[in-house]
């Protein structure tokens, strides 16, 4: 679904990813530890093709194409979704509008606005500006929708849980696995390694405190140190090694 090959990134002189290499399957969710300032916004920033970013070497293929230096409407409609971590406030623009837009940039043209709404108890914020006055939980769960309206075929999630309380943890928890596990549910005469083949919805997430992760099916994590991507691990070992070791850890792995 999505390779990277020895990536390199600059913002401004400042060169922030120092050669990325990255495999995500079709239907593999993969977890991006990171203490502040590592690097793991701009990774995401880059592959969804924001312009502050400039890639110096290396190149992003997502279903086989080349999109290094493809427009960002262009990524969108290959299949490729966001959440922000900080999306913008935008005045004049209605949220029901951007979710429209969603949809239309997204491979289901027209969506069922208000059903769609109603999943994320958002039925009572489509008529307002986007982000204007919302809550943490309110941005997370308009990110939420515009997602669904748009069905990517990779999410890109920057920290899911950020500025989110308990309950609504577990109403973005919920949302998130289904649109990653699309339609897998238990099934009698069939084993999850079995339903979970048939899954196609692909995930890179970037999480601080792995709240997410009691929520989603995650098959790998890494670690991004510096610049640099190390310690490949399941992301529950991951986060109870940085727990327990904190991120200075790493350092050992990438001098080695
Ligand atoms: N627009 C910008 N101009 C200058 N430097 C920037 C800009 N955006 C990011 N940086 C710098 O790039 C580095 C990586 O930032 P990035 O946001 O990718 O880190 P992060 O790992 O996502 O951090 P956090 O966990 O705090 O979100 C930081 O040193 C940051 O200050």
């Amino acid at each position: 679904m999505l390779k990277i090959e020895d990536l390199h990134v600059n913002i401004g002189e400042k060169e922030v990813l120092k050669g990325i290499n990255l495999h995500i399957a079709e239907g593999e969710t993969f977890i991006l530890f990171g203490p502040n300032g590592s690097g793991k916004t701009t990774l995401l920033m880059t592959l969804m093709g924001f312009g502050n970013y400039t890639i110096t070497g290396g190149r992003i293929l997502f279903k086989g194409h080349d999109i290094t230096y493809a427009p960002i409407h262009e990524r969108a409609r290959l299949g490729l979704g966001m959440s922000f971590q900080r999306p913008p406030t935008i005045h004049g623009l209605k949220t029901r509008h951007l979710v429209e837009m969603c949809a239309l940039h997204g491979k289901n043209g027209t969506v069922p606005v208000d059903e769609l709404a109603e999943r994320v108890n958002f039925t009572n914020f489509l008529e307002r500006d986007i982000n204007a006055g919302f809550s943490g939980g309110e941005i997370k769960r308009s990110e939420l929708l515009q997602l669904m309206a748009q069905s990517p075929d990779l999410v890109l999630f920057d920290e899911p849980e950020s500025g989110v309380d308990l309950e609504n943890m577990v109403l973005i928890g919920k949302t998130a696995r289904k649109l990653l596990d699309g339609f897998v549910v238990p099934h009698p005469e069939k084993s999850m390694k079995e339903l979970k083949s048939g899954r196609k919805t692909s995930g890179l997430i970037i999480t601080h405190t792995g709240y997410i992760l009691d929520y989603i099916n995650a098959d790998r994590g890494q670690v991004m140190y510096n610049g640099h991507l190390c310690c490949e691990a399941r992301p529950r070992d991951i986060l109870e090694h940085v727990g327990k070791y904190g991120y200075q850890e790493c350092v050992r792995c990438l001098t080695k």
